[in-house]
């Protein structure tokens, strides 16, 4: 009897959710609190141990999740120092808490004052520092230790970020050129939270790309998913955007914008959510140049692509950006043509490469600059 009614309670459970998958976090808020410092001994001049305090350490592979998962509770406190005594004049320091988080996470104050930028593997911060032990200078009573409340910011680190609006290919091309598996569909917002794929190549060498979901018009004040994602694009080397050939239309309520318009109000959107973003390098991508027609727009859009600041008066005001976009290189693709996904993944590699020797020469210019002002001020000047 006993077990045929444990028989009817495991077939009555509910199916594993084998399709759930928890939605992804790129920020998270926790309490922290350093340890109270320890009591001194005024009889014997004893001083209390120093309160612990709570670290964060950039893990490299780890997620918010995995942090939100490791922590017990999201308040984290250091133990105290311990009170001076007869055995020990010098009370033990508190043991600190080390929290690791994952590479790329910024940590800010209740003010949103940045605190830190941990943006390489095991690069820490103390966010919250342990109370002195008790001494003469505090009367022998410990002190206790800062608590705050810390917001943890992550944005991702790919060295190429997908920018587009929905529909325009992002995940049919980082499907073809990486690991990835993302989901594809002939619907706007498949992607809901940002994927990053590794594009290897045959020397061994790789790159990483980042899909973002779809922005849409408004996003830079928020709407649709906005914000949350276009503050990943900060962290990218390069700024690949993808627009398809036909435009694109949000729903029969919105006016269907053609692959010029897309391409101001992408430039736009960037501007009104932060204008340096415009000087960050961008590749332009020309998505789904294998259906019919796409010939004969290319032909008519690319001299204005190729000078965008030349079209900026037949564009709608709505869309219309202050400052142009400057592409690296503007490429017609189809992310369904593998001939031409393979053109896409070398032509990054060689944009990322060519940035980098720029990125040399500029950082090596500089450090000859400095040299040559301090050596300028002592010896014959460094040519
Ligand atoms: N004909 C053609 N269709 C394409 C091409 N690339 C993508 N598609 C189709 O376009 C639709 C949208 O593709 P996705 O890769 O999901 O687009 P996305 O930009 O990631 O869209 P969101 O995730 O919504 O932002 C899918 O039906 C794809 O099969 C292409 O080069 N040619
Ligand atoms: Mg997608």
């Amino acid at each position: 009897m006993v077990q045929l009614f444990k028989f009817l309670l495991k077939s009555t459970k509910a199916p594993a959710r084998s399709h759930f998958r928890p939605t992804f976090l790129d920020t998270l808020r926790l309490a922290v609190r350093g340890g109270h410092g320890g009591n001194g001994l005024p009889k014997y001049g004893g001083v209390g141990g120093q309160g612990g305090c709570v670290y964060f350490v950039a893990k490299e592979g780890l997620t918010l999740r995995k942090v939100v998962q490791s922590l017990k509770d999201k308040r984290v406190v250091a133990s105290s120092g311990e009170d001076s005594s007869k055995a020990s004049i010098f009370g033990r320091r508190g043991v600190d808490q080390r929290i690791e988080v994952p590479v790329g996470v910024q940590v800010y104050d209740e003010r949103q004052k940045l605190i830190a930028d941990l943006n390489e593997n095991d690069a820490q911060c103390i966010v919250a520092g342990g109370g002195v032990g008790g001494c003469t200078g505090t009367n022998f009573i410990g002190r206790p230790g800062e608590n705050r409340i810390v917001n943890l910011d992550l944005k991702l680190i790919a060295d190429v970020g997908l920018v587009g609006f929905p529909n325009a290919g992002k995940s049919t091309l980082l499907k073809a050129v990486s690991n990835a598996k993302p989901k594809i569909a002939a619907y706007p917002f498949t992607t809901i939270r940002p994927q990053i794929g590794t594009i290897e190549y045959k020397d061994l060498r790789s790159i990483t790309v980042a899909d973002l979901p779809g922005l849409i018009e408004g996003a830079h004040a928020n709407f649709g998913m906005g914000h949350k994602f276009l503050k990943h694009i900060e962290r990218t080397r390069l700024m690949v955007f993808m627009v398809d050939i036909f435009g694109f239309q949000l729903s029969p309520r919105h006016p269907h914008r053609d692959c010029l318009a897309n391409i101001y109000a992408l430039n736009r959107e960037l501007e009104l959510y932060d204008p340096s973003l415009l000087e960050k390098p961008s590749v332009l991508l020309l998505n789904k140049m294998d259906k019919e027609g796409a010939h004969e727009i290319l032909t008519k859009v690319k001299p204005i692509i190729d000078d965008l600041a030349s079209g900026l008066e037949q564009c709608p005001e709505e869309l219309r950006p202050k400052q142009v976009l400057k592409f690296e290189s503007v490429v017609p693709i189809s992310a369904m043509n593998s001939t031409k996904v393979v053109q896409v993944k070398s032509q990054l590699r060689r944009t990322l490469i060519r940035l980098a020797e720029k990125q040399f020469v500029v950082d090596s210019e500089e450090v000859k600059e400095k040299l040559q002002q301090r050596v300028g001020v002592v010896g014959p000047k460094v040519t």
